[in-house]
């Protein structure tokens, strides 16, 4: 490869950079003057208050396919977004760390198995983490598994994955093999010499855990905060890709040229476009973050109790939530990672209390820290809400160790100790294990597919809300001459009312905010 052919593939990772007839020139970003890392960032800093309109529980239909009753909040409504819109549409579509395409791929699955050591997995095998592996695969649209093995390897803390018998044999058998599109190394992370060492060898595509999972991602993304979650996410995918590339060059010197009497070596100057492309893309989602924020506020004001569901990928949180809260809209997915984007969705509690419930991204094992970080202002709704409820699919083999993960990772996310000790634990998909009963104390078994044990779900729930939130179960008397009942019935949750027709009063049991009552308590004082 010549210089000019170097360049021309580094600027390719590289947004906006277009080769013009005096050299290769940054362009300029599609809706603004400036050159293209300004992609993601725009002037606009305020926040838009129009957001919280989204929070209105309404049912109807709302725009660009929200479903009902369930707001994204990331969406914006007014036409002031649309060019922000664009931007990230444009980074999204302009930043693949990989070119994998829409087309079809035929996999070859390697799993290397370490059968002992510091990277040894326990509480699992290496078939049910080849599983895993067939089942990320088949996640995507026009994927399929051609192959799979498992190898073993003896050698887990050196550098190289697989030992030299080993690599020639998986080398033939990959040459061999008809269809091979990409081979699926099931690490979490190559490190870019192995990846460029085997594609070299295999001469295909060559994917880890974390690049498979971001392609499942990037497929599934819908909003703007996920497509700048996963834009964040890939920056480390260019990054390596950058190292490989220039590594590549290194022999014939390329990258110590110096570009243009700029000071800076190729190396550095891609190194400073991959930073600063960073830093607006976080900035872009310190901004949401901060929307979210109002959101929240938002949410408190009106006082609806906020329960986050969260759990395993594919245990059945969507269908939960759906089954709670009757949102027909809800599209539960026999997919990993069906769900990336926060949603809410508003169900009631057997005493009417409303709640909102907080749809969530789901976990994998062994998911790098740098994916779930750039998930971090998603997740961070989470540490907000009143309440977590754990799901877990019991049918499946793995149940136990999916548990042991989600936990190892609500730990790193730090999520505040008494949302970790007044966690509800539900087991979901009882009607796949018969006679099934939960080993666990406290965890209540149910079905979201044929609503078992919804009942004394929704029962348990309220328990833990009313406690959580502190909320006062009430008996108030009220004069029915006077605007109190209606103004419990707008603040507060009214369970029962019982009239005294005689006296022209009532009394009303009511599920009451401490702040709320001490207001009722203002407004209508006893003995007046
Ligand atoms: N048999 C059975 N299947 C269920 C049950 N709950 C969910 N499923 C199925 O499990 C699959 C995954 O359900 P989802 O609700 O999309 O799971 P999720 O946890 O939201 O998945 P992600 O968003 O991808 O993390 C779908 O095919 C559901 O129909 C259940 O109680 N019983
Ligand atoms: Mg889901």
């Amino acid at each position: 490869m010549n210089i000019h052919h170097l360049a021309k593939r580094v600027f390719s990772l590289l947004p906006g950079f277009h080769q013009t007839s005096r050299g290769l020139a940054a362009g300029t970003c599609s809706s603004c003057w400036k050159p293209p890392w300004c992609y993601g960032v725009t002037s606009q800093t305020s926040l838009n208050y129009n957001h919280t309109r989204r929070l209105t529980l309404s049912t109807s239909k709302g725009r660009r396919g929200e479903r009902s009753g369930e707001h994204t909040e990331d969406q914006d409504d007014g036409d002031g977004d649309s060019i922000e819109d664009a931007e990230v549409d444009e980074l999204f579509r302009q930043q693949v760390p990989k070119d994998l395409g829409d087309g079809e791929h035929g996999v070859f699955i390697v799993h290397p198995h370490v059968k002992w050591g510091g990277r040894k997995q326990y509480l699992t095998t290496a078939e049910l983490m080849v599983e895993e592996a067939v089942g990320l695969v088949k996640t995507l649209d026009n994927w399929r598994v051609v192959a799979q093995i498992i190898l073993s390897t003896k050698t887990p803390e050196k550098k190289k994955i697989f030992g030299k018998g080993n690599f020639q044999f998986l080398t033939e058998k990959i040459r061999q093999t008809p269809g091979i599109t990409a081979v699926f190394v099931n690490v979490d992370r190559l490190s870019p010499s192995s990846e460029r060492e085997f594609e070299e060898a295999w001469g295909v595509k060559v994917l880890d855990r974390y690049s498979v999972v971001l392609h499942i991602f990037r497929r599934n993304a819908r909003t703007r905060e996920a497509k700048l979650q996963i834009s964040l996410a890939e920056i480390p995918l260019l990054r390596s890709r950058l190292k490989n590339e220039i590594e590549n060059f290194d022999q014939q010197g390329g990258s110590n040229r110096y570009i243009g009497g700029s000071g800076e070596t190729q190396l550095e100057f891609q190194q400073r476009l991959l930073k600063e492309r960073e830093t607006k893309i976080r900035s872009s989602l310190e901004r949401l973050r901060r929307k979210r924020q109002l959101l929240r506020s938002h949410r408190k004001h009106k006082d609806f109790p906020v329960i986050s569901v969260m759990g395993y990928t594919n245990c059945g949180k969507t269908s939960l939530i759906k089954a709670l809260t009757g949102d027909r809209g809800l599209q539960p997915r026999d997919r990993l990672f069906a769900t990336l984007d926060v949603t809410v969705h508003a169900g009631q509690l057997p005493s009417h209390m409303t709640v909102l419930y907080v749809d969530t991204i789901g976990f994998l094992s062994q998911l790098p820290h740098q994916l779930i970080d750039s998930f971090s202002a998603t997740l961070e709704d989470v540490k907000h809400s009143d309440l977590i409820v754990h799901v877990r699919d019991v049918s499946h083999p793995e149940t136990v160790n999916q548990k042991v993960n989600v936990l190892s990772v609500l730990k790193s996310l730090q999520i505040p100790d008494r949302l970790l000790s007044s966690m509800i634990e539900v087991h979901n998909k009882i009607d796949l294990v018969p006679d099934y009963r939960a080993s666990e104390p406290g965890a209540v078994p149910v079905s979201a597919l044929t609503e078992q044990g919804l009942d004394r779900l929704h029962v348990v729930l309220e328990e833990e809300v009313v406690r959580s939130t502190g909320k006062l179960i009430l008996n108030l008397k009220v004069d029915l001459s006077s605007p109190q009942l209606s103004w419990l019935y707008r603040e507060a949750t009214v369970q029962n009312v019982n009239v005294d027709a005689d006296e022209g009063s009532a009394v009303v049991t009511v599920i009451i905010g401490t702040a709320a009552h001490g207001r009722y308590r203002k407004m209508f004082p006893p003995g007046r």
